[in-house]
């Protein structure tokens, strides 16, 4: 194609969103108009399962929930009176117990006031938050927000380093839909072991957000916690930015929430029109189904040429891979989909592995993010009539038409700014795109059936090291090997897994195991020290 021919598919294409300033162009995607009319059956069934799931049907059967995420910035919508009130008290709540917090009403023991956050959590329970507070954290925030986001005791330590002795102005905000997520479970009592040892109540400096009567409701209720917020069995983890788990954080630290709740409503608007080049959410499930074939057979490249969005590839990988990452769909057949998404940032990913995009295995497309804002205030001339922001646009429509002049698809979204509308347009157009494009390959998008295989295999493992300590421990004179002691406890095909868990206790001093060498590395004893 001519420039011109491509300057003519790109205005015929180009899909906006006037209400927020978004455009979504996909002139680069090589599907023909007859694609789009093949999909006009396929995208109707879409938009009649994503209306009957905003009016509250069983969308997710798996789990027998309804799936609510669209209520949370418009409650109107909600199917009953009742949520609406739940929906519009919880943000009342959350903005009132937010400026008690940076009024000093609501204060710690022991300082004027609390100056910064320490959130707990995993998954949606994390990432949306990670992504709000990098894109539109500042130095003029009123909080500090720091994240305790998985079960390592080194990223623990850093995190409290980090914090030193400021523990007694830091507000601990534990966040677990379930209640009982182990890694959130730990970092909980980490932190409370962390304020203990400062001589602090830790009930004094924590919040939870969870769902009502969880374990981590019960933990809240019995430490006297100051408070706790809601999380509704029709919200998923990775759909609930905007409910308390990203709004309570994100007003803590002073953010622009009512905004992100705005440009949400507004994008949701958009993405209601039931066309499939109009809705942009309907072309970018059109454009995923064209790249994939409806397969995944393609990974979508997240490149936001923005520092502050550095975060928005890990974002949607939980939220699409996780959403679209199934083995059977909704008939029970075995389809294993999906769609990879990585990225980071352009241009840095031109110095890393943009060389494979452009000559490599052709197993992806490129979703460019391009931001119209440079930057608050001036910036200098790096070149006569040449700035560091035009070098960026420079980049990033090089890079496409690199790949583009190579035969790799690309699609582009354009927003003014990184504001919070922007942010939360955003974050709603993926949540809409996500749901639709799920209808198109016939899967629930909202249940996560995977992720309790590997928490089950995980508890064998730690049941496997009780025994091995127990043995170890009731003969400490006795040395023994990784086959000796899986014969021991029971377990002789566990053999492996018991070699893992020794080396692992024996490189941790306190655990009190010992190595002796052997004959060979597997054949290496261990003891109690
Ligand atoms: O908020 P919870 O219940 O601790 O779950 C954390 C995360 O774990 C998952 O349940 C499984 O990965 C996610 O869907 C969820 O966001």
């Amino acid at each position: 194609m001519t420039e011109r021919q491509l300057w003519e598919r790109y205005q015929k294409h180009l899909c906006g969103v006037e209400s927020v300033g978004l455009t979504l162009d996909v002139s680069r995607m090589n599907f023909t108009d007859d694609f789009l009319a093949r999909m006009r059956g396929p995208l109707d069934k879409a938009f009649d399962a994503m209306e009957a799931l905003e009016k509250g049907a069983i969308a997710n059967p798996d789990e027998k929930r309804r799936v609510g995420h669209y209520w949370l910035r418009a409650p109107e919508l909600a199917p009953e009176p009742a949520l609406t009130k739940d929906i519009q008290d919880t943000v009342a709540a959350i903005n009132a117990f937010a400026g008690d917090v940076h009024s000093g009403r609501v204060k710690p023991p022991g300082a004027a006031r609390f100056t910064r956050v320490l959130l707990v959590g995993i998954g949606g329970s994390a990432l949306g938050p990670q992504l709000v507070a990098d894109a539109l954290g500042s130095t003029a925030d009123k909080m500090q927000v720091f994240f305790l986001d998985n079960t390592d005791p080194d990223g623990m330590d850093r995190v409290f380093a980090q914090l030193g002795d400021s523990l007694r102005e830091t507000l601990a905000v534990v966040i677990s839909k379930s209640g009982g997520t182990k890694e959130t479970r730990n970092g909980m009592l980490e932190a409370e072991r962390a304020w203990k040892r400062q001589g602090l109540d830790f009930g004094a400096h924590a919040v939870a957000v969870t769902g009502e009567g969880s374990e981590l409701d019960r933990v809240a209720q019995q430490g006297k916690w100051l408070r706790t917020f809601p999380m509704w069995d029709w919200v998923g983890g990775r759909t609930s930015v905007l409910s308390a788990v990203g709004l309570l954080p994100a007003r803590l630290q002073g953010l622009d929430t009512d905004g992100m709740l705005a440009g949400a409503r507004d994008m949701d608007v958009a993405t209601r029109v039931r066309d499939g080049v109009r809705n942009p959410a309907a072309l970018l499930a059109l454009m995923w189904f064209h790249a994939g074939g409806g397969r995944g057979q393609k990974d979508m490249v997240i490149l936001p040429y923005k520092d502050r969005l550095l975060l928005l590839s890990k974002y949607l990988q939980q939220l699409v891979m996780e959403s679209l990452g199934k083995e059977l769909d909704v008939s029970g057949a075995v389809v294993n989909q999906g769609i990879a998404v990585y990225g980071n940032k352009g241009s840095t990913d031109q110095h890393a592995y943009v060389q494979q995009l452009r000559e490599g295995v052709n197993n992806f497309f490129a979703t460019f993010v391009e931001v119209l804002k440079d930057r608050e205030g001036e910036s200098m001339q790096v070149e006569p009539d040449i700035t560091s922001g035009d070098y960026l646009l420079g980049f990033l429509l090089g890079t496409r038409r690199a790949l583009f002049e190579k035969g790799r698809e690309s699609m582009t979204i354009t927003v003014p700014d990184v504001s919070a509308r922007t942010l939360g347009a955003l974050i709603a157009l993926y949540e809409r795109a996500v749901g639709l494009y799920a209808t198109l390959v016939n899967i629930n998008a909202y249940h996560q059936p995977g992720v309790e295989a590997g928490k089950k295999a995980a508890g064998v493992v730690l049941e496997l090291q009780r025994k091995v300590l127990a043995r170890l421990r009731a003969e400490p004179a006795k040395a023994q090997t990784a086959e000796e002691l899986a014969r021991a406890v029971g377990a002789p095909d566990e053999v492996e897994t018991v070699f893992k868990v020794l080396e692992h206790l024996a490189a941790n001093a306190p655990a009190g195991v010992r190595r002796e060498p052997g004959t060979s590395r597997f054949e290496t004893r261990f003891r109690a020290s």
